[in-house]
């Protein structure tokens, strides 16, 4: 009943629409009774009685008839379509809005192939169902009961013989509806799995590749397959067990009408005419309990898919703006990490991480692999919420700022780039649509693109990505590091961002964010101390704390942690810094 309730909220707006349609199915239903009818009188009137003047008329009403049907029900059924589409776009668009607002969390959980599946797969059967499984129902009942009053008008004995079956035919497709619901979850999860398999090797392909797992991948995607198949024998099966059962006691009808009516005709309470008439009904009958199952089997398979639908629309953000929600002109980018904590499941991820970054400062973040850095610019992102603690931003409760606001005043270049299927250029222009191309190009100089994406033939209408061209590992993050910050963020987050770069265009580019970090407040993770010695603070986490933080001066003279790793790491750092100097300044 949910299903149904939730459905009729899509449908409510074009509810004159189809309700009209709904009326010309009726309409459709009770003109194709006139032809068997028609054919009755031509039997006992102009066969039988030689009222051989009445034949063209009656034949003139018989072509007209089929005619006005069959406009009818192109009408109906093109409006249906056109409604449906409709609200197919409707329902395609708020899943995708919705997916939009979801957090980081929930796409943690999801697989993708499930989420394509409910996207395209799942939401075509909703089509479906509002364009051809509802008015097929009401023509079948009103065409059963059209049929039935015909009948009944025409010889009531006949009629009530008939309608013995119908019990029957009601037992059965109520057994059949019953058993193959549960089929069509089954069936529309295995559907989901099969996709994500599918999608994760085209995403992983080279991985796939390079470990040669081939066969392996070859055998899970098998595994899937046969599931799916097996999930639709089990639909079959169902089908297969009830519907000879509901033609048979169609057929069945036939028999009814022969030996019963036969009878009746010899005993003169029929005329051969009316006999005929029942014979041309009789698909009336028919055809709808013939139906009945296909009905039922798409009914299901649409209930089985609005399920899945209904679930990913009531999914909720845990992250959520306030309803107090503010959003000043420009966040000036002070940021101060007060006790925070906070824990994946099972893994304390940050540890009562306390700091203070003032607007305009670097701020250096260094540790092993897993010591939480990213974990820190999550949240300065409010990609999660702290477990204790509280993120400030100018001095305010993170919370306090929507989402958007939030998230438009920050720019982050991470490790791993993605890039959208488009122009180099549309890439870079990405977060300021309305970026001139010069500015672009702009940008693209201070993260040190600008003269290899010059040298690609297509220049900056080079199209990368999924079909574009391939670009290696540091080209990626120069476009991602131009996209960042061509934004003007208050806060700029460079997550290992320049990891896949040589020693000396990585100077480069911190020479030239040096002259521009001034106005935001950039966020520096690296493994390299390179990247982050001039940082006005640079904070050194382990399993989660901050065990040093200060400047590199300040760090050295601890004489601790980071002393260590500067020793062993880049010992010979402040002599490769003074070379580089002296080529810049030659
Ligand atoms: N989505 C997640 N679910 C569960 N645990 C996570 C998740 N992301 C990170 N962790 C765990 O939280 C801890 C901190 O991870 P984080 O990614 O912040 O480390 P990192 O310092 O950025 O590491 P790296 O330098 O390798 O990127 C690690 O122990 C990691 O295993």
């Amino acid at each position: 009943m949910e299903t149904f309730k939730w459905i009729w909220g899509y449908l409510k707006d074009y509810k004159f629409k189809y309700g009209f349609c709904l009326v010309l199915v009726l309409v459709a239903a009770l003109i194709s009774m006139i032809n068997p009818i028609l054919g009755g009188i031509i039997v006992d009137r102009v066969l039988e009685g030689g009222e051989t003047n009445i034949l063209i008329p009656i034949l003139l009403i018989t072509v007209v008839t089929a005619l006005v049907k069959n406009i009818v029900a192109y009408t109906y059924q093109m409006s249906f379509e056109r409604i449906s589409q409709n609200i197919l776009i409707r329902i395609r668009k708020d899943l995708f809005d919705k997916l939009l607002t979801l957090d980081v969390d929930f796409y943690k959980q999801m697989k993708t192939g499930d989420l394509m599946a409910r996207i395209t797969g799942d939401t075509d059967l909703l089509r479906h169902f509002i364009a051809w499984v509802i008015y097929n129902i009401l023509n079948n009942v009103s065409v059963f009961v059209f049929g039935l009053l015909c009948m009944w008008f025409i010889n009531p004995t006949l009629t009530i013989a008939m309608l013995i079956v119908c019990p029957f035919i009601a037992f059965f497709t109520e057994k059949m509806s019953r058993r193959i619901g549960p089929t069509f979850h089954k069936a529309r999860e295995a559907y989901s799995r099969l996709n994500s398999v599918v999608q994760e090797n085209i995403s992983g392909n080279r991985i796939v590749k390079a470990f040669s797992k081939e066969d392996y991948e070859i055998e899970k995607f098998n595994r899937q397959n046969a599931f799916y198949k097996e999930a639709n024998m089990d639909t079959i099966e169902v089908t297969q067990h009830y519907i000879p059962i509901l033609e048979f006691l169609a057929s069945f009808l036939t028999v009814v009408m022969i030996f019963i009516g036969g009878i009746l005709v010899i005993q003169d309470q029929m005329t051969i005419g009316d006999l005929m008439a029942f014979n041309g009904l009789l698909w009336a009958l028919n055809n709808p309990m013939r139906s009945a199952g296909y009905l039922i089997n798409d009914t299901q398979r649409f209930i089985a898919s609005s399920k899945k639908i209904r679930e990913l629309l009531a999914t909720e953000s845990k992250i959520q703006n306030q309803e107090d929600a503010q959003e000043p002109e420009r966040i000036k980018g002070e940021i101060e990490f007060k006790n925070v904590s906070f824990s994946f499941e099972d893994t304390d991820a940050l540890r009562k991480v306390s700091f203070k970054a003032k607007p305009g400062q670097t701020i250096g973040i260094i540790g092993h692999t897993g010591a939480g850095k990213s974990t820190l610019i999550n949240l300065i992102c409010r990609f999660y919420e702290p477990v204790s603690g509280q993120v400030l931003i100018d001095g305010k409760d993170i919370r306090s700022y929507s989402l958007k606001k939030l998230r438009e005043s920050i720019a982050m270049a991470m490790q791993e780039v993605f890039l959208f299927s488009d122009t180099i250029e549309a890439n870079i222009r990405y977060g300021v649509p309305r970026a001139s191309s010069n500015q672009i190009q702009q940008f693209a100089a201070m993260a040190e693109a600008d003269s290899f994406i010059r040298s690609m033939p297509e220049g900056y209408d080079t199209v990368v990505g999924e079909r574009g061209v391939g670009l290696s590992g540091g080209q990626r993050q120069r476009i991602a590091l131009a996209r960042a910050l061509i934004k003007d963020p208050s806060v700029l987050i460079l997550d290992d961002t320049t990891s896949a770069l040589d020693m000396e265009t990585e100077m480069r580019i911190q020479q030239k964010l040096n002259e521009t970090t001034r106005k935001r407040t950039t966020f520096i993770i690296a493994h390299r101390i390179s990247s982050v010695k001039a940082a006005d603070l640079i904070l050194v986490l382990r399993r989660g704390r901050v065990i040093e933080q200060g400047t590199h001066d300040e760090l050295m003279a601890l004489k601790g942690h980071y002393y260590k790793v500067f020793e062993t790491q880049f010992g010979d750092f402040d002599q490769e810094l003074a070379d580089f100097t002296q080529k810049e300044a030659n």
